[in-house]
This record gives C-alpha cells, sequence and structure tokens, in this order.
C-alpha cells in the first residue's frame, strides 16, 4: 500500500503578521526562527512513521501559509463500490490576506491528484466565488464530516459544494456551530475511535462519544498510524499513535492514563497565530479505506 503523503508548507519569513482573532495577541515575542526549528521537527515526527513528506511550494509574501490544511482537504472514497476515487479539493478561504495561498496549493494538489489517483475539485468553481471554506473547520470521523456552520471562515454555500462532494464518495456532512473559536478544529478533534475531544463547554451536546479535555492546546490531536492498521487490529489503541502539542500535558497524560501513545512536539510559535498540529499539514491517505 502507497505511504500516506503529509502536505506541508514551510513558514513564511512574515509569519509574525498572521492573522489573529481570537485569542490574545502575542505576536511580538514570536520568533521566526524557533517557529522553522518546530516546524522541521513536526515534519520529522512523520517522517520517522513512515509518511512520504512533501513540500508545497513556499509562499514567503503569505504569513498564514504554513497553515496548509486551511487551503486543501483530502477525502478517501469511501462509497460502497469504491470506484470514485479520493478527492483533493481547494478550499476557498474568505480572508484576503489569505487568498494568495491557493495557487500554489492548487499546484500542489493537481501533482498529488495526478500521482494517487485522486480527483481533484475547487470549491470555487463548484458553489461560485462566495462559497467559502477553509479546512480547519472539517473534522472526518469515519463516514461523518463534520464542518463549522457557525464561523466565519465557512459559509452556508462553501458547506453546500463540499457536501456535493463528499456525498458522493460515501460521506454524510453535518454543520456544527461553533462560536467563541477560529475553526471547528480549534475546538474538536477526534480519538481514532471516534471519541471527540474538546475543551470549550457546550460541545457535548454534539458529540457522542465525547471527551472534555483540560486544555485547549490539548484539543488537536493528529493520527499518526495509517487507518488500515487500526482497523485490523485487536487492540486499537495498542496500535495507534497521536501527535499533540507539547503544551497541553494534563491532556496528554489523561490520553495516556486511557491507553493511547502519545508523540508530543512544540508548536508554540504557531500557537500564537491560532495554529496547533492539525493545521500544519493535509494528510493524504492513498489507498486506503478510511
Ligand atoms: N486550521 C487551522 O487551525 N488554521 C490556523 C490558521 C491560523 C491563522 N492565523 C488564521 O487566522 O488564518
Amino acid at each position: 500500500m502507497a505511504a500516506p503523503v503529509l502536505l506541508v508548507r514551510r513558514p513564511s519569513p512574515e509569519l509574525a503578521k498572521g492573522l489573529l482573532t481570537h485569542i490574545s495577541d502575542d505576536r511580538a515575542s514570536l520568533s521566526t526562527g524557533l517557529a522553522s526549528q518546530q516546524w522541521l521537527e513536526y515534519t520529522n515526527v512523520f517522517r520517522a512513521h513512515g509518511w512520504d513528506v512533501r513540500e508545497v511550494q513556499a509562499a514567503d509574501e503569505c504569513p498564514d501559509g504554513v497553515f496548509i490544511e486551511d487551503a486543501l482537504l483530502w477525502l478517501t472514497d469511501l462509497s460502497e463500490k469504491a470506484d470514485q476515487g479520493p478527492a483533493i479539493i481547494l478550499m476557498n478561504t474568505p480572508a484576503p490576506s489569505r487568498a494568495k495561498e491557493l495557487s500554489t496549493a492548487q499546484a500542489c494538489a493537481e501533482t498529488i491528484a495526478t500521482a494517487h489517483g485522486a480527483k481533484l475539485y475547487s470549491l470555487k468553481e463548484i458553489g461560485g466565488s462566495e462559497a467559502h471554506l477553509e479546512g480547519g473547520d472539517v473534522l472526518k470521523v469515519g463516514r461523518v464530516v463534520y464542518v463549522n456552520s457557525g464561523g466565519h471562515r465557512t459559509n452556508e454555500a462553501g458547506i453546500c459544494a463540499l457536501r456535493s462532494i463528499a456525498e458522493r464518495i460515501g460521506y454524510s456532512v453535518v454543520g456544527i456551530p461553533i462560536q467563541g473559536a477560529l475553526h471547528l478544529k480549534s475546538a474538536v478533534t477526534a480519538l481514532p475511535d471516534g471519541t471527540v475531544i474538546g475543551h470549550m463547554p457546550g460541545l457535548q451536546a454534539f458529540f457522542k462519544p465525547y471527551l472534555q479535555v483540560p486544555e485547549p492546546e490539548g484539543v488537536a490531536v493528529v493520527h499518526l498510524r495509517p487507518y488500515e492498521a487500526l482497523a485490523s487490529a485487536h487492540d486499537e489503541k495498542a496500535e495507534a499513535h497521536l501527535v499533540m502539542s507539547s503544551s497541553a500535558p494534563r491532556t496528554t497524560a489523561l490520553l495516556e492514563s486511557l491507553g493511547w501513545k502519545v508523540t508530543t512536539t512544540d508548536v508554540t510559535e504557531f500557537e500564537k497565530l491560532e495554529g496547533c498540529v492539525t493545521c500544519l499539514s493535509v494528510r493524504c491517505r492513498p489507498g486506503s479505506r478510511s
């Protein structure tokens, strides 16, 4: 089976000019040198676990370009016949300073689509230029695609366009109105067994099973192991492996006490811009069925 592919974009020298919406402004203390080091260490965690790490062309003029997850979305084909192939979707941000990120992301998506038999979609082409969606607002849990219906970066037309693609390949799309956080995945992500984890109050009404974690930085987890390994494993937890921010030691301890294996990595410089471990990459799983 093809190795999972991790798409990343190196941080811009202008990183400290990135957007800030919901957290207090600590951008003056941001070190671009430390950010570059943390980014390299982040990519090395995946390299060390067999991921094929591919760099999207640098976009030094785009302060937030490192948050590549917002520009591209990978969806495995989960349709019954699995005859459609995976989808890679070029997102459409409403943030003017982030729009320039899309042309280089598109070029990368074309290469990945050709290499892995994926179908390339453009949200803008499907929903029109007013259809907006950022990848941070999308959380996949099995066959359900949760999408933020209460934020400022994704709108109804964007959700409709996503639905028209996702339903063709076996997913249902469910809107979750998140307020007070930049993206859906700033508020929740999911463990490999489908448990959604979050920190803000009120989220348990939307997800079952749901686990409240003790730190805001602890809500972001990325799954390191290919999902096939999990599906065929006798002991799902023994096979799973999560990447998390080292800013959330109490959440790490909680998840470890529940049997999950966790590797932590420093992403402090990206957290100053409302980034996290999920938004620094797009995880593509060619050949995967989950
Ligand atoms: N998916 C994500 O969580 N992206 C983080 C984007 C942070 C960036 N400063 C922004 O506001 O767009």
